[in-house]
């Protein structure tokens, strides 16, 4: 019955099929009635308008680059125009998106506008996640994964064209393959590159691509009325209350999208939101967010709906109904500074690109409203046009070193958009030295290859290294999968931070965080084998952990695994967790593989202050860690962060005598003053304070050499050691004896 009403429904409708996709696509005859339904609406998209003229400029030119207002049609219908165009080619379209959000949800959509199912025809490609086979001829995915796909193959040879969308964002990686795209362009005539964005810097992109053809999509799909406050005001997150109240109470329908900074913020305000209206449909939208979670914004709901989001919302996503957007007009950024090897994020005020996406999100399927909670004047004399590219903005070792693995030797000479700070590349280059990838030429070692090849940051091979000598090659690779995931394992919600701090000391290693988090990860995965009634997402959220960033370590952790498996020749572990030296063994390897990041407490401070041991630099240990009110000497920490106050976080205590050896803690590495005295005095009295600790251990006979050496004097007061302890044995009590009561 449902195949009659489709063939009757494809017979009425056959002449409005659109030829080309007749002719490519299989089983055309079976299209459903939503694929009519859908192609009705796209056609009125401002883009498939001028397809034939797009076509025209694509088959004319190598490079193109495309800008059109938001929600005209380039993310789902440019690809497909290219699709069917490059179809006889018999190779693969690649469409980019700087998030994995924007990239599912387009693919989604793509595959449901052509009726075929996800993964077949038109599939998408995430970090852990893939939704596509050998049919797949239009990918979606993640900058960061073609890029690591072009690390493999530099020609970009699987593909007729790529695309870059979004190019406005210039994430580190979008500019990488700007860059890469070039020179496989020159070398393959036959690869087209369509860079697009709503909000594009034209000039600044043709200057890199001289030539690239340009070509405008005009029109917009529904018009977007803006709003801005008469006064500014530092209390975005009760304004944005008042706003939202505002449109519940007295507007039309329609649903609402409003855009904060930080999780914190969404998760207060939403709070405030749920309390006070019941017949509205609250929902935060973040990054760290579980993927179900994220995919509910999507589903229908009784009430009218109120997103609450951080730009990952921003780009490309279309939410059927939103017709209100209110834009706090802020975002947070990472920032990195080289000197102090820190990085920090910041709640800055965002470009007017963003400001334009963010409206953007309105206006897609019915005209709406953007309120601004910010003045007119700040719009467009505070805000920047578009955010500084990512390369500005983040440290660059893992770059270069992939750069040096594809044969670019001078990375410093590279052909980037915008070339990196001087120092932050001269510091990536001192980093990838010290860890021993690159030699003093700065030629790339076979570690250094080896390191650029894993799933995770290449300092962790040092580690990898290291913990195979100390029998903690498994624990090593648990914590390198921790730390690459986007999302701390911890949760701490801003409501519930005391109840979160509780039910996460059962995890904590007085210590090391590291060892607190290893411990986390530990009972998650036993719980996961051992009750098969617990619910494991009941068992993470009472223990105030992500389950989403714990699923993520187990897969990271896997593909570490099998790609270890190749590169070192990865033995089983032989430290268990019952071995006494267990803790030791850990810290030890995280001290020897990261010691370039140890820090030593300041002894005259009232509050507990370190000094990094190379640079110098003063911090406080993060307040969350577990060390925060200890006063170990000697710490190892894996990020050194600022949040107003520079913070050391995830830190270990460590023992000074696992780093002595060290060539970077001999006498000549330390750094010296101008006339050659020690920069940091502590430091030397602590590694020489350790070094004679060390000898004087070593001077110490045990009983059993002391035995063998004995003169017969010496020989009887051992005897009459080893009858006492004989005697306290014996009058050790037994556990039953002990009678131990209850109480
Ligand atoms: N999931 C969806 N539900 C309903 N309509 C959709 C959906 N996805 C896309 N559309 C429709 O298709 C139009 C084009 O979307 P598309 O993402 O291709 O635009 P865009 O030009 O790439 O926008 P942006 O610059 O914001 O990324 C939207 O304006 C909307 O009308």
């Amino acid at each position: 019955m449902e195949d009659l009403q489709r063939n009757q429904t494809t017979a009425q409708q056959a002449e409005s099929l659109e030829d080309w996709e007749v002719n490519a696509l299989r089983d055309h005859e079976l299209h459903s009635s939503k694929y009519f339904r859908l192609l009705e609406s796209r056609r009125k998209l401002p883009v498939s308008l001028r397809r034939q003229e797009f076509l025209d400029t694509y088959h004319n030119s190598q490079i193109i680059l495309v800008s059109g207002e938001t929600g005209s049609g380039k993310t789902t219908q440019i690809p497909q125009f290219i699709l069917f165009d490059e179809w006889a080619s018999g190779k693969k379209v690649a469409c980019t998106q700087p998030r994995r959000l924007a990239t599912t949800a387009v693919a989604t959509r793509t595959a449901a506008e052509l009726d075929v199912p996800l993964g077949e025809e038109v599939g998408y490609s995430v970090r852990f996640e893939r939704k596509s086979s050998k049919l797949t001829r239009l990918k979606y995915m993640t900058d960061g994964l073609l890029l690591s796909e072009a690390s493999k193959d530099r020609d970009f040879s699987a593909y007729s064209c790529v695309i870059l969308d979004e190019a406005h964002e210039r994430t580190l990686n979008t500019d990488l393959l700007m860059a890469l795209l070039k020179m496989a362009t020159s070398r393959r005539s036959c690869l087209k590159v369509v860079i697009m964005s709503a909000t594009l810097n034209i000039e600044k992109i043709q200057s890199y691509f001289p030539g690239a053809a340009t070509f405008e999509i005009p029109g917009k799909v529904h018009p977007v009325e803006i709003h801005y406050l008469s006064d500014s005001t530092p209390r975005y997150c009760y304004c944005a209350i008042s706003v939202v109240q505002h449109i519940h109470q007295n507007m039309d329908e329609g649903d609402i999208m409003l855009f904060l900074p930080t999780s914190g913020d969404i998760e207060m305000v939403c709070s405030i939101l749920r309390k006070k209206y019941k017949n509205l449909t609250v929902l935060p939208l973040y990054s760290a967010l579980s993927r179900a979670k994220q995919q509910e914004i999507f589903d229908d709901s009784e009430y009218r709906k109120c997103i609450v989001a951080t730009n990952v919302a921003e780009t490309s996503i279309t939410i059927d109904g939103i017709v209100y957007v209110v834009d706090s007009g802020l975002e947070i950024r990472p920032v990195y500074n080289p000197r102090l090897r820190m990085s920090s994020v910041l709640t800055c005020p965002i470009s007017k690109a963003s400001a334009k996406q963010r409206a953007g999100r309105a206006g897609r399927t019915q005209p709406g409203i953007c309120f601004r909670l910010y003045t007119e004047e700040t719009h467009n004399t505070c805000f920047i046009p578009s955010a500084p590219p990512g390369i500005l903005e983040g440290e660059l070792a893992s770059q270069i070193l992939l750069l040096k693995v594809m044969g670019f030797q001078s990375v410093g000479t590279f052909d980037f958009i915008d070339p990196p700070h001087p120092e932050v590349y001269l510091c990536g280059l001192q980093d990838l030295c010290a860890m021993g990838y690159i030699d003093d030429e700065g030629t790339i070692t076979s570690k250094g290859r080896i390191a650029a090849r894993l799933p995770v940051h290449p300092k962790w091979l040092n580690a990898f290294m290291e913990g195979q000598k100390n029998g903690c090659l498994r624990e090593m690779i648990d914590l390198a999968a921790i730390s690459s995931t986007q999302h701390p394992i911890f949760s701490r919600p801003p409501p519930a931070r005391f109840a979160a701090d509780i039910a996460h000391r059962r995890f904590a290693c007085p210590l090391s965080d590291h060892m607190s988090q290893l411990n986390a990860l530990h009972a998650y995965e036993s719980a996961m084998k051992t009750d098969k009634r617990l619910s494991i997402s009941q068992w993470c959220f009472d223990s105030f952990l992500n389950r989403r960033a714990l699923g993520e370590v187990v897969r990271i952790r896997d593909q570490l695994l099998a790609s270890l498996q190749q590169e070192l020749a990865y033995t089983k572990e032989i430290c268990g967790f019952e071995d006494a030296e267990y803790d030791a063994h850990i810290r030890k390897t995280l001290a020897r593989s990261f010691f370039y990041q140890c820090a030593l407490k300041h002894p005259h401070s009232h509050a507990t202050i370190y000094k990094t041991v190379h640079e110098g630099h003063t911090a406080g240990i993060h307040p969350e860690s577990v060390l925060s009110r200890e006063k170990q000497e000697w710490i190892v920490y894996s990020e050194f962060v600022s949040s107003g106050i520079p913070y050391l976080q995830t830190v270990t205590a460590v023992d000074p005598a696992w780093l002595i050896d060290l060539d970077f803690f001999q006498d000549d590495s330390l750094p010296k003053t101008a006339d050659g005295g020690f920069k940091q005095p502590l430091v030397k009295k602590s590694l020489d304070k350790a070094r004679k600790k060390k000898d004087e251990e070593e001077d110490l006979i045990s009983f059993e050499e002391l035995e063998l050496k004995a003169t017969p004097l010496v020989k009887k007061s051992l005897d009459t050691v080893w009858k006492k302890s004989d005697d306290v044995e014996e009058d050790l009590m037994s556990f039953e004896e002990l009678d131990l009561k209850v109480i």
